[in-house]
């Protein structure tokens, strides 16, 4: 297949390692330049892949046109510049959403800022439980391939599945993305449990009724209970809150040492999606009428509304509920 991939951070860079891996011809689009060079000249992603030796098969490009020839596209771009990038493309091939987030101003999810971007694209959603070191280097790695045309779907997961990458057809498009989104957020909620000390009752605590939160984020916007529960929910969920690798659940240690919020974004070069979607994840929680109370509570400790103490006090004096 001659597959595109729009975005060379460490996930682009890792499902271009993938499919080159199975013979695709691939070509990848970065926004730095450096980053071009840097794969074309010496196979080596430097600034967000360097551990790992890329396939000479993958080529790179700074030009978005040049992807006009592509049979699919993989979209790894962040969240919040993928309807941008993606209003610049002249493509109709198929995209394959491999951001987790929600769109800040818009409150919309990756699949709607791609529909309203390319309305002739067959859309569909890649997510799950994926360091992208892991799966660069072979490891075993299950994902959710959703897509709401059934045969264009299973023809992508057949296309993208390889002897250690193996994806999971869904036609819950909505479902993948709010897993993929939400549990960024409860990610930090649990590195700042972390980094207080706060120990591994509350971490539990914190996962059990984070997807609690994601459930009835979920249901409200019509994504189906077995996807939340599924690679690219739950899945996903309890590896982001478990691993100080997650970049969101470090941002949130450094928030639990008591760090702002300010100091531990500027200058930062990995994305933690988290920080962009707690603001429009709360948001959107209000219009559809879901608590959120521990998405609040990362929401203000990102925006200095409150310390570690007052949001765990907050969270923890509630009214006594059925589980
Ligand atoms: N890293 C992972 O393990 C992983 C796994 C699954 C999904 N994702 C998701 O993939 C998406 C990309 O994450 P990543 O980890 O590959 O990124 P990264 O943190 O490794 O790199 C940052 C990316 O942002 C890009 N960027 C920075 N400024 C930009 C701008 N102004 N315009 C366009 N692009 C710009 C950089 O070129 C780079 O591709 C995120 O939504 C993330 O949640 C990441
Ligand atoms: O490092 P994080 O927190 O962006 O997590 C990476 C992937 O989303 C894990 O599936």
């Amino acid at each position: 297949m001659r597959l595109g991939v729009i975005g060379a951070g460490a996930w682009g860079t890792a499902l271009a390692q993938v499919a080159a891996g199975g013979g695709d011809d691939v070509l990848i689009w970065a926004y730095e330049p450096e980053v071009v060079d840097a794969i074309n000249a010496a196979h080596v992603n430097t600034p967000y892949l360097p551990e790992v030796p890329l396939s000479p098969g993958i080529r790179a490009t700074g030009d978005l046109a040049a992807l006009a020839d592509r049979e699919a596209l993989l979209v790894v771009t962040p969240a919040q510049h993928l309807g941008r990038i993606l209003a610049t493309l002249d493509t109709d091939a198929p995209l394959i959403l491999c951001a987790k987030g929600i769109e800040a101003g818009t409150r919309r999810l990756m699949s709607d800022v791609a529909a309203a971007a390319r309305p002739g694209s067959p859309i569909a959603v890649l997510s799950g439980p994926t360091f992208a070191r892991e799966v660069a280097a072979g490891l075993p790695t299950a994902v959710t391939l959703a897509c709401a045309d059934e045969a264009l779907g299973q023809r992508l997961a057949h296309r993208l599945a390889r002897p250690t990458f193996r994806p999971y057809f869904s036609d819950d498009v909505v479902g993948a993305e709010i897993g993929g989104a939400v549990k960024n957020v409860m990610a930090i909620a649990c590195g700042v449990v972390e980094g207080a000390g706060l120990g591994q009752n509350a971490r539990a605590a914190l996962i059990s009724r984070g997807f609690a939160e994601m459930t009835r984020f979920g249901l409200a916007l019509g994504a189906r209970a077995e996807t939340l529960a599924g690679l690219s929910g739950l899945g996903d969920l309890v590896l982001t809150c478990s691993s100080a690798s997650s970049r969101n659940f470090s941002l949130g240690m450094g928030l639990g040492q008591g760090k702002p919020a300010t100091e531990l974004l500027a200058d930062r070069r990995t994305v933690a999606e988290g920080a962009f979607t707690a603001p429009v994840l709360v948001e959107a929680a209000r219009e559809a009428g879901a608590d959120m109370p521990i998405a609040d509570a990362v929401a203000d400790l990102l925006a200095g509304k409150a310390d570690v103490r007052a949001v765990i006090d907050r969270l923890m004096s509630r009214p006594l509920k059925r589980e």
